[in-house]
């Protein structure tokens, strides 16, 4: 077992305790660590939409918990009142964030578990609901891994890495997805350089990425998103990584705002552009990137990112948080089961993934 893997080298995302999902608080990081404990899937569905719990596994995960912390203190007699509230409960936490398929994926998976439970005394009932949201805790944690072991046949001593926004430990249950292999590769003795883009205006790179990837001992440093064309030119990157919130049936993926340009960029410097993706993250539903929600959201992320305005008042603004990604100009998608290259359609539709 890898000392780095093994020990999170970061305060971990979330946690399942008696008193309920306690929830570290992104917003606060990198100076602060402090943890939301959630007792009702109202808490839940807000740290969700206020980022203060973010990344598309994260939020499927603390999903799944929350649909739990809505029926656990049901009476054990009340069958109709359970499954209202269940479905009630599910709806709400559903319509947090549109565009990270995981959230779905999460609750659909546990409304299946219970499905497939249906007859059983609502006390198991619920022991049942638990245990499948702590299940996609766990198997996160080993698919994670699994991403990192099946990146580093791509990836070689001494290389530049760009990354954007943050796709590693704080995004999932514990290592990430694109950054599990640089978690590995340091674990090899490797020395990767990975240049973190801030990614704005949430900033999840400067202030997530850098944080964990400096906590870990990694080489790391901050560029602005603009730069990211310049150190291309530089020679300065040798492959882009990043995550994905969702990824479509053709292999066209939704990731932050800012990753279609860094795909554009890879493609003109012949650079690999690499996609970090849990099988949970992929969408057979979803035909193709055209159909995925992009989520728009609040213009004071731009305009008063900093708790004071940058911007004149009332000025225009807006504010997507992803965009996608053509498949075309993506070299390869990295699943825990291994590498997938176009043409993605049949890659991605013989993959074993849960159905919705
Ligand atoms: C493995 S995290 C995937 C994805 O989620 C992030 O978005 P957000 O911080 O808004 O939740 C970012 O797009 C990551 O790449």
């Amino acid at each position: 077992m890898s000392t780095i893997l093994s020990q999170l080298p970061h305060p971990v995302s979330l946690r399942w305790t008696e008193e309920g999902l306690q929830l570290l608080d992104q917003r606060r990081l990198p100076l602060e660590t402090s943890y939301i404990t959630c007792r009702s899937p109202q808490v839940v569905r807000d740290a969700i939409v206020t980022l203060a719990v973010r990344g598309a596994p994260a939020i499927g995960i603390a999903a799944a918990y929350g649909l739990y912390l809505g029926i656990r203190h049901l009476p054990d007699t009340d069958t109709d009142g359970f499954w209202q509230t269940l479905q009630r409960t599910a709806a709400d936490l559903r319509s947090a964030r549109p565009t990270a398929v995981n959230l779905v994926w999460a609750l659909d998976r546990v409304l299946l578990r219970a499905e497939t439970d249906r007859n059983l005394p609502l006390s198991q009932l619920k022991t049942h609901i638990l245990e499948e949201a702590q299940a996609i805790q766990q198997e996160d944690a080993a698919l994670c891994r699994q991403i990192g072991e099946n990146f580093l046949p791509l990836l070689h001593d001494g290389m530049g890495i760009l990354t954007h926004c943050n796709a590693g430990g704080l995004a999932t249950a514990a290592y990430g997805t694109a950054l599990a292999p640089l978690y590995l590769a340091k674990e090899k003795g490797w020395n990767i350089h990975v240049y973190a883009d801030e990614t704005r205006p949430v900033l999840q790179g400067s202030r997530l990425t850098a944080y964990e990837l400096q906590q870990a001992g990694i080489d790391v440093t901050l560029i602005c998103d603009n730069m990211a064309g310049h150190m291309m030119q530089q020679g300065k990157i040798q492959a882009v990584i990043v995550g994905t919130d969702r990824v479509a049936a053709n292999g066209d993926v939704a990731n932050k705002i800012g990753t279609y340009s860094l795909a554009v960029l890879a493609k003109a410097h012949h650079i690999p552009f690499y996609i970090a993706a849990p099988t949970p993250s992929i969408d057979r539903n979803t035909p193709t990137g055209d159909d995925i929600p992009i989520e728009e959201r609040d213009a004071a992320e731009i305009t008063h990112g900093w708790n004071t305005a940058t911007a004149p008042p009332g000025v225009n603004v807006y504010n997507p948080a992803f965009d996608v990604t053509p498949a075309n100009l993506i070299t390869a998608i990295v699943t825990e089961y291994g590498v997938i290259k176009p043409p993605y359609l049949e890659a991605i539709a013989a993959l074993p993934t849960f159905k919705r």
